[in-house]
């Protein structure tokens, strides 16, 4: 029998539920967030943080905007029950901050818990037990009703410690732990039961935290559960209704987001999805889904970066290059149409800072994250020549015709190709220059001149070593044509300028104007060359002489010859 056996699984039950009206909503604002990172975040860790980490940890939610944090699990460890009293004794908790603790429904733990919160302004105490029915058969051994009774006891004890620091002010919150595997009807009589000993009628403020403590199902499956939870809870307008997704159909987030839809009004979650297994919800990435459809997260994540350094050095977890909006490479093209579509789409914008996001391939504006533009397009045997250009004129000012850019995205793929892997803007701009612009000194322009005689040019050009010069003299409707005239009458090279181009240059390159020409040359080939120069004209007819020497031209007639042969 083949062990990898699907029939050892069965299809997760469809709610019957033909009043659904969550699929037509949209969201309109941010759920309240509430970050578990010190809590289920940490529970999960190979090394769960210390005192230090959390504190590190703590000021960057609070920094990030969140209201709510899970500080902990006080009854459980030291430094947790360490961790929750140095906050509350250094006063490190904002007025506009409550902050939460879990414990389990059992008479010691939910004490030392409320010895934890002593002094403390606001808090939610947080309890759970789980209701589905393995757990109840497996872990409590217990029926239905023993274990709501689990539950009831559970908030009495609550109830009973808070009543003991009438000073604070105190939310309730309960979890039928595993609840999207739990019945639904049993789901709401356990957490009626609960109310029934915490009566937020009568304004004592409840959360019931529903949680998909293992994601089984598709998301709708979850979003049907919480709207079927909401219309059938007695008392639903006096509870806020929260969710704490779990990721392993890797759906937590679309479960969190259609469960919003459903009716919850708070959201569980872990910066990076850190948690249980294979994580809790994201809440990066569901603030960064509202943020990107025009919505106001409620979260400041415009320190991008600093959020995923400090994660970092706090869990010892790494962040995925791939992790929606954060990681390292989620606003990098390499392959060459999504580079010339982002050249394209970028250039588009130009003056248009105000003008509402569409860049073909950035869902945002990756500035918003802190991210910069360099490190967008980046160049691989993937690129082309938009990725190339993109690349020369972002780092080096320097625009290619496009006859050209073709010409040297084959140079930079051959490299590529040859160094399997990516190449640097720096090393693009040394190939550029060693197959452009570089030059034999026997091509050197020394110094030109130019006479108007009628509609004609007549150009005298100085070119070769200082050692070996050679004066050139001739006629045409141009400069290029005059030195093309020149070349023939004074040297027999019979060039033919195919591809011409050029223009000033900005600030920065040190030349003021730059030239491009492809030149073909009888009896040798064709090549391209690049010249920088003091104006235009200087350029112009140094990059046409480049490519006549680099296709190999050879001085072979003098003058006279060269006369007779015209
Ligand atoms: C889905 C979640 O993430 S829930 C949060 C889980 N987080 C953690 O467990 C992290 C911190 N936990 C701990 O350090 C420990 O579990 C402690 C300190 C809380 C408790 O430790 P211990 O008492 O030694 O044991 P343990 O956790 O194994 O307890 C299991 C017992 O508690 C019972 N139990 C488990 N959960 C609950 C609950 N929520 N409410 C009441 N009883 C519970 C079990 O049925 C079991 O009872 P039994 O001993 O009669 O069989
Ligand atoms: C305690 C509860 C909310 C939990 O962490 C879970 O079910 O995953």
């Amino acid at each position: 029998m083949n062990s990898f056996n699907h029939r050892r699984y069965r299809a997760f039950p469809a709610v019957h539920k033909p009043d659904r009206r969550w699929p037509n909503r949209r969201m309109h604002h941010a759920p309240t967030w509430t970050s578990v990172d010190l809590r289920d975040g940490n529970q999960a860790l190979v090394s769960p943080m210390s005192v230090a980490q959390k504190m590190e940890m703590f000021d960057l939610l609070v920094r990030m905007g969140f209201k709510e944090i899970e500080v902990g699990f006080p009854a459980a460890s030291q430094p947790d029950f360490d961790f929750v009293r140095k906050i509350i004794e250094e006063k490190r908790i904002p007025e506009d901050v409550t902050i939460q603790v879990l414990t389990q429904a059992r008479e010691n733990l939910v004490e030392r818990s409320y010895a934890a919160l002593q002094g403390v302004q606001r808090a939610i105490v947080h309890v759970y037990n789980s209701t589905s029915p393995a757990q109840r058969e497996q872990v409590f051994g217990l029926d239905k009703e023993g274990v709501k009774a689990i539950a009831v006891r559970g908030a009495e004890w609550v109830k009973a410690g808070a009543a003991r620091f009438p000073e604070t002010r105190w939310t309730f919150q309960y979890s039928p732990e595993s609840f999207s595997n739990t019945e639904l009807d049993y789901a709401v009589e356990i957490c009626e039961a609960v109310m029934s000993v915490w009566h937020p009628e009568e304004g004592q403020p409840v959360i019931l935290n529903l949680p998909a403590t293992v994601e089984s199902a598709m998301p709708n499956v979850f979003a049907d559960q919480i709207e079927w939870f909401c219309d059938h809870l007695r008392g639903r307008e006096h509870v806020k209704i929260s969710v704490h997704t779990h990721n392993d159909r890797g759906c937590a987030v679309a479960a969190a987001e259609l469960a919003v839809l459903a009716g919850a009004d708070r959201v569980e979650g872990t910066l990076f999805g850190n948690g249980e297994r294979t994580g809790n919800m994201d809440i990066l990435t569901m603030a960064m889904n509202l943020y990107s459809q025009g919505l106001d997260p409620k979260l400041d994540l415009s320190m991008g970066e600093a959020i995923s350094e400090i994660y970092t050095r706090c869990t010892g977890m790494a962040v995925s290059p791939r992790h929606p909006w954060f990681g390292e490479l989620v606003y990098t093209a390499f392959s060459g149409s999504h580079q010339d579509a982002i050249r394209k789409g970028i250039n588009h914008r130009q003056g248009q800072d105000a003008a509402v996001w569409e860049v073909p391939y950035l869902p945002i504006d990756p500035a918003d994250l802190g991210r910069n533009y360099e490190a967008v397009v980046r160049i691989n045997s993937q690129s082309g020549k938009g990725g190339v250009s993109h690349v020369l004129e972002r780092d080096y000012g320097i625009s290619l015709p496009r006859w050209l850019a073709q010409e040297f995205s084959a140079v930079v793929q051959k490299a590529t190709e040859e160094q399997s892997g990516e190449i640097t803007a720096k090393q693009i701009y040394a190939l550029f220059e060693s197959h452009f612009v570089k030059r034999n000194g026997d091509w050197q322009m020394q110094r030109y001149r130019l006479q108007r005689e009628g509609e004609k040019v007549i150009a005298s050009v100085v070119m070769g070593t200082e050692a070996h010069p050679r004066i050139l003299q001739g006629k045409g409707s141009g400069a290029v044509g005059a030195l093309v005239d020149a070349l023939i009458q004074g040297a027999g090279i019979y060039a033919e300028v195919e591809q011409f181009d050029q223009h000033a240059l900005g600030a920065g390159t040190g030349a003021r104007a730059m030239a491009c020409a492809r030149v073909s040359v009888e009896s040798a080939g064709t090549a391209s060359a690049v010249s920088f120069g003091e104006d235009t004209t200087e350029a112009a007819l140094q990059s046409v002489l480049s490519a006549i020497g680099k296709a190999g031209a050879v001085v072979r007639l003098h003058q006279n010859d060269a006369q007779k042969r015209g």
